[in-house]
């Protein structure tokens, strides 16, 4: 994978956030998915690369735009040989999620970005659109807490990782009534709970850096979002675990009434997937010798500030991470309006 590609995907993500932004507290979430949506397609597709989109908004006949399967990139042209370089010709896999939070925007609520992975062909597992479990964790308690452990488990391990003690620990969990026992057991422990509307990959990724006051995520979210999450984690040598929830009663929504529980086996079995109950490392999520995950702030975030505008322009915050890198680079850039006067407001 081409490092240079990496500069340019910060564009891709920035795009997106700046035109999501523009929906920001409107109400309207498919507006501010949408914006995002073609804001990302449109600038990734003037990239020198060979990109096909593994986890996107759908499938063909559902999402016209970043569809499971699309082909992105200036490399996918047929004549690409001819002014493409062996390194662009390469192929790669990329995950979006140009609106992460889609209701956070319309809102206008904390912890909305565009966020999307890539690594080279293979290198990111192709979650199918159903419900995971997670648990993600600092560097320093990985490997040692598990999924299959208890929620009081893994908080004693955690405090014995990090050096604190379980009052001291504080664990996201996405606030759904699925979740009552969840976050019952996590208070009865003595760990304090955030709980969030929308947004775990956000949660995921605060986990990977200290300083945040987010040591744990654990719950169900989308599995797509986890695979994310478990890209950026493997960047930051996080914990990141995840296993798919094919038994509806674990999720009890309205949408998940929709299907059965040896339906989503079959519909699994069809994917490859034998082993329904599988915990899923973030080695296994993102298993690519190289890995890349770019994100920029829609709204104000713990990590990146949200889309700020100023009279002629506006001022995004995204961060880039990745397996190569020794890095976690974290980009402020200020873009002006082409017909703006050339007034770089910093405040
Ligand atoms: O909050 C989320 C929504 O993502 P998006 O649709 O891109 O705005 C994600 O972070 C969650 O992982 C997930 O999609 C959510 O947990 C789905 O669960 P639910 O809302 O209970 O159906
Ligand atoms: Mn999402
Ligand atoms: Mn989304």
């Amino acid at each position: 994978m081409d490092s240079t590609i990496s500069l340019e995907i910060i564009e891709v993500v920035e795009q997106a956030a700046i035109a999501s932004s523009k929906w920001m507290g409107l109400g309207k979430k498919d507006e501010a998915d949408e914006a995002a949506v073609e804001a990302m397609r449109e600038r990734m597709n003037k990239i020198h690369m060979r990109g096909r989109i593994v986890i996107g908004e759908g499938e063909r006949d559902e999402a016209p735009m970043l569809y499971i399967g699309e082909e992105v990139g200036i490399c996918t042209q047929e004549n690409a040989a001819e002014f493409c370089t062996v390194e662009e010709l390469q192929e790669i896999d990329i995950a979006v999620d140009p609106c992460e939070g889609t209701n956070l925007v319309a809102y206008g609520q904390n912890g909305s970005m565009a966020v999307l992975a890539i690594s080279e062909r293979g290198g990111l597992f192709q979650a199918p659109d159903f419900y995971m479990d997670k648990l993600a964790a600092p560097p320093a308690a990985k490997g040692h807490v598990d999924i299959r452990k208890t929620p009081t488990e893994n908080l004693k391990i955690l405090s014995e990782c990090l050096n604190r003690s379980i009052e001291e620990l504080v664990v996201v969990v996405m606030d759904r009534p699925r979740h009552k026992a969840l976050i019952s057991e996590i208070r009865a422990a003595g760990a304090r709970v955030r709980l969030i509307s929308d947004g775990d990959v956000s949660a995921a990724i605060c986990c990977g850096f200290a300083g945040t006051n987010i040591h744990a995520l654990m719950g169900i979210g989308a599995a797509p979002e986890g695979v994310i999450s478990a890209a950026a984690m493997r960047c930051l040598g996080g914990h990141f675990q995840g296993r798919l929830i094919y038994d509806p009663a674990e999720v009890n929504t309205p949408e998940s009434e929709k299907w059965t529980r040896e339906g989503n086996l079959i519909r699994l079995k069809e994917m490859g997937i034998e082993d329904g109950d599988k915990v899923y490392d973030a080695h296994e999520l993102a298993c690519g010798k190289n890995v890349l995950f770019a994100g920029c702030g829609i709204t104000p975030g713990t990590l990146m500030e949200g889309v700020r505008f100023f009279n002629g322009g506006c001022r995004t915050q995204s961060l880039v991470i990745s397996t190569q890198s020794k890095t976690a680079r974290f980009v402020d850039t200020i873009h002006l309006t082409s017909d703006a006067p050339k007034i770089i407001n910093l405040r």
